[in-house]
């Protein structure tokens, strides 16, 4: 397997760091998890999982964490990198059992709770106990799972944050392990000062796991997570999308948009596909237009509530829903293998969005496909996409007549949309002002970050 070289603009000389394959550490090419050194029950537990052999990353980041490394994890998306910090952080565990061993961050509610799924799929066998603290859910149901001293948690910043200072008797000053997953989102601006707050609770002499598909390279970003002569594991460049991804674009006036979407989406019936927009507002909207004209869809986005979101994603997951209309809060992490297409409704603010989203198909060595609706007002970060893909992307064939005959009918469903819009907004607005009655004075921290307009 070829060694990506971490490129000079890409090394961070004031961060010490060794890379696989400089003399230090040897790359491994191994092919089976009890090559890597991994013991017999989690072996086990792979095999139930059908992990027929390690992937790439888990292949190069698992000895490495074994041997009690810190770590700068790079792999594409889908490439496996939750087992890839789960199986060694589980290893540990077995040799060195103790409550509160590991714990996991993670930007949004729903990758928590997925990503606890796969250590509970990997470490039950061993009698782990794990805890899912997110925004959202009940606090004292959270206290309580907490005072049951659980071995991993996993955790968004913010909820993490709220125990650490209110509920008595936890702390994480014994944790043997601090893992970031979608790292360079956590160490961005946004979670930056809170993720700055929490490395107060926990001790130095700990290890510590980053992994992105898009990681940083900026000092200061790093530095804050505090490394400590991390390794840099890369098996893909800062930008890589799967090869099995087929990506493709449309070019089209901005008042067509939604014509042109339910006529991708009628073209597509039948695929299980996310589409994604920017706004909660616009998220919302999509939705209703193409459930007005019969296709199943479900909105997805950080004004629901916690359990509408959850069961949007079940809804989404089980099949009971072929289409996910999301903002970012999806874009990241979510490993759903059923998923054929991604849709840009709204071109995504930064590149990164860009991979991560379309990285929601095409997993596992997977199949999948992408198509970017592009306007007029998106083509200057179209361009910069494609030009952080290093390609252009071929325009996806279409009948622009075929298009246009829908146009009447759209209009209806756009204007239907509008008036049960209005509705919504009202019931949400007084649930807001009851919420307010009723829970005076209550503490609300911006849990999970979406950066979504309202
Ligand atoms: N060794 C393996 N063999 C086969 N499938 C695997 C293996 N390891 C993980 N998987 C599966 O691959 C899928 C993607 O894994 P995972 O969600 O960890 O990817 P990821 O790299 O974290 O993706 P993202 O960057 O999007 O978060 C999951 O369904 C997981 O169960």
């Amino acid at each position: 397997m070829a060694k990506q070289k971490v490129k000079d603009e890409d090394r961070d000389p004031k961060l010490e760091e060794v890379e696989l394959g400089d003399g230090g550490l040897e790359q491994t090419e191994i092919e089976t998890f009890e090559g890597l050194g991994i013991i017999a029950p989690i072996c086990e537990a792979c095999k139930n999982l059908k992990f027929k052999k390690p992937t790439p990353i888990q292949q190069q980041a698992i000895p490495v964490a074994l041997e009690g490394r810190d770590i700068i994890g790079l792999a594409q998306t889908g490439s496996g990198k939750t087992a890839a910090f789960a199986i060694p952080i589980l290893q540990a565990l077995w040799e060195r059992p103790q409550p509160l061993f590991a714990c996991v961050l993670a930007p949004t509610r729903e990758l928590a709770y997925q990503i606890s799924e796969q250590f509970e799929a990997l470490g039950s066998v061993i009698g782990l106990r794990c805890a899912v603290i997110v925004g959202g859910m009940d606090m004292m149901s959270q206290a309580v799972a907490l005072g049951k001293k659980p071995h991993v948690i996993v955790a968004t910043p913010g909820r993490l944050m709220d125990h650490l200072e209110h509920t008595k008797g936890f702390s994480l000053r014994g944790l043997q392990y601090l893992v970031m997953d979608e790292a360079d989102r956590l160490l961005d601006m946004d979670f930056g000062p809170i993720i700055d707050t929490l490395l107060l609770h926990i001790p130095r002499e700990r290890r510590t796991l980053l992994f992105s598909a898009t990681m940083t390279s900026k000092v200061e970003k790093l530095q804050r997570a505090s490394l400590a002569n991390p390794v840099r594991v890369a098996v893909s460049t800062k930008y890589e999308t799967v090869k099995t991804l087929l990506q493709s674009y449309l070019f089209f006036p901005f008042k067509h948009k939604d014509t042109y979407l339910v006529y991708l989406v009628n073209e597509m019936a039948g695929q299980s596909m996310i589409i994604f927009a920017r706004t909660c507002n616009d998220t919302e909207r999509v939705a209703i237009i193409l459930r007005n004209l019969g296709f199943s869809a479900v909105p997805l986005h950080g004004q629901m509530s916690q359990s509408s979101r959850l069961g949007a994603l079940n809804k989404f997951k089980a099949g009971a829903r072929s289409i996910l209309v999301a903002t970012d809060v999806a874009a990241r992490g979510l490993d759903i293998p059923t998923v054929d297409c991604v849709l840009n409704y709204d071109i995504p603010t930064d590149s990164k969005a860009y991979i991560h989203r379309v990285g929601r198909t095409a997993r596992a060595g997977r199949a999948g496909k992408s198509l970017s609706l592009v306007t007029q007002y998106d083509l200057e970060m179209y361009l910069r996409i494609e030009g952080v893909l290093g390609k252009k992307l071929d325009e996806y064939p279409i009948d622009k007549e075929a298009v246009m005959l829908l146009s009447e009918r759209v209009g209806e469903a756009q204007r239907e949309a509008i008036n049960e819009m209005k509705e919504l907004h009202a019931k949400r607005r007084n649930r807001k002002t009851e919420g307010i009655s009723g829970a005076r004075g209550k503490r609300k921290r911006t849990d999970d970050m979406d950066k979504e307009e309202s």
